[in-house]
């Protein structure tokens, strides 16, 4: 198609701000689904993204609108994924596009990820385009978000345009307005061809299926093509773009979006942000941008019963084949047998894989304490990277630990400001900025270690806020920290899989909280239990659960046999989740206590 036809933009907005409602309107109003349609369009839209996770993917669908000057232009809608974990994904998703519509919720106002998202869009260079969603609600007030968005965002919106995305009001104005106010692709069909991949996923009968923006020449069926980060060569088998139905096309120009398949067996060869070119007259340079993705977040994942290893690796390795951001290798520990270390874009993803394992292949997971990734310089001069604990080296040979640390964009009220610094400073925070960007709602950006925020700062941030702050992050750099590992011992035995690597000065604290928590969590026994923190071989806190007394079908002897039946069902039910270490039975709560030490501290 003529490129000056083509429009290709994103919808970003923090979460529930009516992102896929205003999506579903703008399908309804260019007649790409019939209202009838639509609503078995969002049910099986709904079970394709249960099955392949792609509420977290970005995908893209292009639609046909007639507009008020009477000539049709082709909109390509490309969707972003919509949490902090994902963030390079977002970005190569609106590097695709031109334009974005930025949409805020009248009723809330600008929001951590509003800001973060429209730095992102800012960045790539789109053309942005405010819309005020939810003016249909009685607490909605477009002056005082269009206020917002031009103190916070910084963008003008005296052009924002108000909609109720619901109802349908004001939706004609943002398809005019997509097609006036943002440009079209710049690309030229006679260059060589440069195509961005923005999602790929694993289909069962057509191998991966790869989204790409086409940025210069054209991309046909039957091409030889090769990805320029792997030099992988393919040939391309089908094309197609989604309108959101599949329909089979036979070639993209520069300017277009759509997928094709090419007898791709593994997502991981299609890289997010990777170039396409023709293998026969490639491409001189990549587009800009491309990261190769890397795990941030660690931790070991084992099946309480250990007969079901090799279930939990086929798992692992079938989960693995559709998402390449997800890292696994085989890992022992002594008191849990084998299991897997595996790596996670952040903790989202690692409930979202975690949860799956569980559900689908119905398997009974221990997960041990998320950690970061640790770059360390021995003494010898040699520097390693370390991610579990049982890797730690003797601290007579580290010379220098590095740990990897984020810049945070906290966005709350005024009067949530007070907790939220003693928050940041417990978790070691850094201010970098402290800035008023309304009258009453304050923007925090501070540097902080990861370790921090994988264990329990989100939550924690939700309950000093009472839901009130937003947080949006991205990784910043290494800071030099005198980490050391606390090895947690239960009845004098030392349980590798309970290690973590804490911060020295908060080692004590840390220590005393973890141990309380794990005497709560461990159920007691026929014996005394001592649970206790070491750091080497200095114990800094220690615990006791005392024995227990009767056994739990003694109370009603005699009497009724199905309701002792019920009893010893019920203390089986609640064993399935243990593993019993030397002779102790310790529950998965436990392996995540260190997740949940702060909680007391909230309440
Ligand atoms: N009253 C009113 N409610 C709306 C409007 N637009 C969206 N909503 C509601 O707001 C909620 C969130 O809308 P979604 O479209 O799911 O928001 P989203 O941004 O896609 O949310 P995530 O998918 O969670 O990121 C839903 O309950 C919608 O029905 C609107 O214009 N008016």
């Amino acid at each position: 198609m003529d490129s000056s036809l083509l429009r290709n933009f994103a919808i970003i907005a923090h979460i529930d701000h009516g992102k896929s409602t205003l999506s579903d309107r703008l399908l309804e109003m260019t007649g790409s689904l019939t209202a009838r349609e639509m609503q078995a369009q969002v049910l099986d839209a709904m079970d394709l993204e249960r099955e392949r996770g792609i509420t977290i993917k970005a995908h893209a669908v292009r639609m046909m609108y007639k507009a008020k000057d009477g000539i049709t232009y082709q909109l390509n809608l490309i969707d972003t994924p919509g949490h902090v974990d994902f963030s390079y994904e977002v970005s190569r998703s609106l590097a695709s596009c031109e334009g974005a519509l930025l949409v805020v919720d009248a009723s809330q106002g600008v929001e951590a990820q509003t800001l973060a998202n429209a730095y992102l869009a800012i960045n790539n260079g789109l053309e942005i385009i405010p819309v005020i969603n939810k003016i249909d609600l009685p607490s909605a007030d477009i002056t005082r978000t269009q206020e917002a968005i031009e103190q916070a965002v910084g963008l003008d919106a005296t052009d924002a345009i108000p909609v109720s995305a619901k109802t349908g009001l004001g939706v004609g104005d943002v398809l005019e307005a997509i097609v006036h106010r943002l440009p079209p692709p710049a690309g030229d069909i006679e260059k060589p061809l440069q195509a961005l991949i923005f999602d790929s996923w694993f289909d069962p009968y057509r191998g991966v299926v790869v989204l790409a923006r086409v940025v210069n020449g054209r991309m046909y069926r039957g091409q030889k093509i090769r990805f320029l980060s792997n030099g992988r060569t393919f040939q391309i088998d089908a094309m197609g773009v989604l309108t959101p139905k599949p329909v089979a096309i036979e070639e993209l120009t520069a300017g277009e979006v759509g997928f094709f398949t090419a007898t791709i067996k593994n997502v991981a060869d299609t890289k997010i942000g990777d170039t396409v070119t023709d293998d026969e007259f490639p491409a001189a340079e990549a587009l800009p941008g491309f990261m190769e993705i890397l795990p941030m977040v660690f931790a070991g994942l084992y099946t309480v019963d250990s007969h079901e290893h090799t279930l939990l690796r086929d798992a692992l390795e079938k989960l693995r084949l559709n998402d390449s951001s997800f890292f696994f290798e085989p890992e022992s520990s002594v008191a849990l047998g084998f299991g897997f270390r595996c790596g996670f874009l952040g903790l989202l993803h690692m409930e979202i894989i975690q949860e799956r394992i569980e559900r689908e292949y119905n398997l009974d997971l221990i997960t041990t304490a998320p950690g970061v990734r640790y770059r360390i310089t021995l003494t010898s001069g040699e520097v390693i990277e370390v991610e579990n604990p049982s890797r730690w080296p003797e601290p007579t040979n580290i010379e220098k630990i590095e740990e990897p640390i984020i810049k945070a964009m906290i966005l709350t009220n005024e009067e949530y400001v007070g907790g939220i610094l003693k928050l940041v400073e417990e978790k070691r925070g850094k201010q970098l900025n402290f800035e008023y960007v309304t009258p009453t709602r304050v923007m925090l950006t501070y540097e902080l270690p990861l370790n921090e925020i994988v264990l329990d700062f989100y939550d924690r941030l939700k309950s000093v806020s009472r839901g009130y702050a937003s947080l949006d992050y991205q990784l910043a750099g290494m800071w030099t920290s005198p980490m050391v590992k606390m090895d947690i011992l239960v009845s004098g035995e030392p349980v590798d899989a309970l290690s973590i690597i804490v911060h020295r000065d908060h080692a004590y604290e840390r220590g005393k909280a973890l141990v309380a928590k794990m005497r709560e969590l461990i159920p007691r026994q026929q014996f005394e239990v001592a649970i206790q923190a070491a750091i080497g071989s200095k114990i800094v806190a220690r615990e006791t659960v005392s024995p227990l007394r009767k056994n739990v079908i003694a109370k009603c002897y005699g009497g009724d046999i199905s309701r002792k039946r019920k009893l010893l069902e019920k203390q089986k039910e609640g064993k399935k989740r243990m593993k019993r270490i030397g002779k102790v039975d310790i529950p998965q709560e436990a392996f995540l206590a260190v997740l949940r030490v702060g909680e007391d501290a909230q309440s």
